[in-house]
């Protein structure tokens, strides 16, 4: 058993999640209300230790009002334990689950020691990198049923390459980043062939702020 995976990300007309420098101020205010909305319905959110880095992201619920007992708990998927011990994502607003890869060494050792201590919960699965469907395995046991896979672009590669994404939502905003290398919705290796590509079923679509929400059932 695995939890229900929606993926859902601010992206400009043109694919992108942010721009070659970074700036990803994609959502609007009300699409920001509507992604916080999401996170108080769901038991975890997700996201990749790229979005981790470059965002210092909080991952709470903090755009309309909330409990801290809304906020879902926290999972980054971090192979080699990037993730910086001042993180936000690390701090005392929500609980929070790295999940690495089983090599080990004394410099891992040493930082799964002190995630620990801080109350972190290091879960390690798969060789080289995550194995995505394993932690989702994890996850479900310990009755984290509903997830909001927040990206970034690597990540979400991964998890549609392994079939584990349900849902998507997307916010379109109405701008153009281009740049070859910036990071788009979907990164990593890519399909080959369109027999083989992730299809979807267009549920819903409304305007939101200045932009547009596409709404997709992922096809199994
Ligand atoms: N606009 C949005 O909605 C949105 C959402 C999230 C992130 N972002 C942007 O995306 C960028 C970050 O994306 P990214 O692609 O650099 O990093 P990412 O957040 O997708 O993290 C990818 C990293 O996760 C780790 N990982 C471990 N196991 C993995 C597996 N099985 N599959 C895939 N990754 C695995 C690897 O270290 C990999 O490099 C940033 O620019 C951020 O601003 C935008
Ligand atoms: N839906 C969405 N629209 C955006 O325009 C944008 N930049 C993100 N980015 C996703 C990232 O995972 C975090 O949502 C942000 O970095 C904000 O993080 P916090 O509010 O501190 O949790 N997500």
């Amino acid at each position: 058993m695995k939890p229900y995976v929606i993926s859902n990300v601010g992206m400009t007309l043109d694919g992108k999640l942010a721009t070659i420098a970074n700036d990803s101020r994609i959502s609007g205010e009300e699409d920001l209300k509507r992604v916080h909305q999401i996170r108080k319905e769901v038991d975890g959110i997700m996201v990749g230790i790229g979005t981790v880095l470059k965002d210092d992201p909080r991952l709470t619920v903090h755009k309309i009002p909330a409990k801290k007992e809304d906020n879902p708990v926290r999972i980054v998927v971090d192979s080699k334990l990037r993730v910086p011990l001042n993180a936000r994502v690390l701090n005392k607003d929500a609980k929070t689950i790295i999940a690495t890869t089983e090599e080990i060494n004394e410099e891992k050792e040493e930082k799964i020691k002190k995630l620990t201590e801080m109350g972190v919960e290091v879960i390690k699965v798969g060789k080289g990198k995550v194995d995505l469907r394993k932690l989702m395995e994890e996850l479900y046991k310990r009755g984290i049923k509903k997830i909001l896979l927040e990206g970034g672009g690597t990540l979400n590669w991964g998890m549609f390459k392994e079939n584990l994404v349900d849902e998507v939502r997307v916010f379109i905003a109405p701008k153009i980043f281009g740049g070859k290398d910036a990071p788009t919705y979907v990164d990593g290796e890519g399909f080959k062939t369109v027999d083989e590509c992730v299809k979807l079923e267009l549920k819903n679509f409304y305007r939101m702020d200045d932009g547009i929400v596409l709404e997709f059932k992922v096809k199994k």
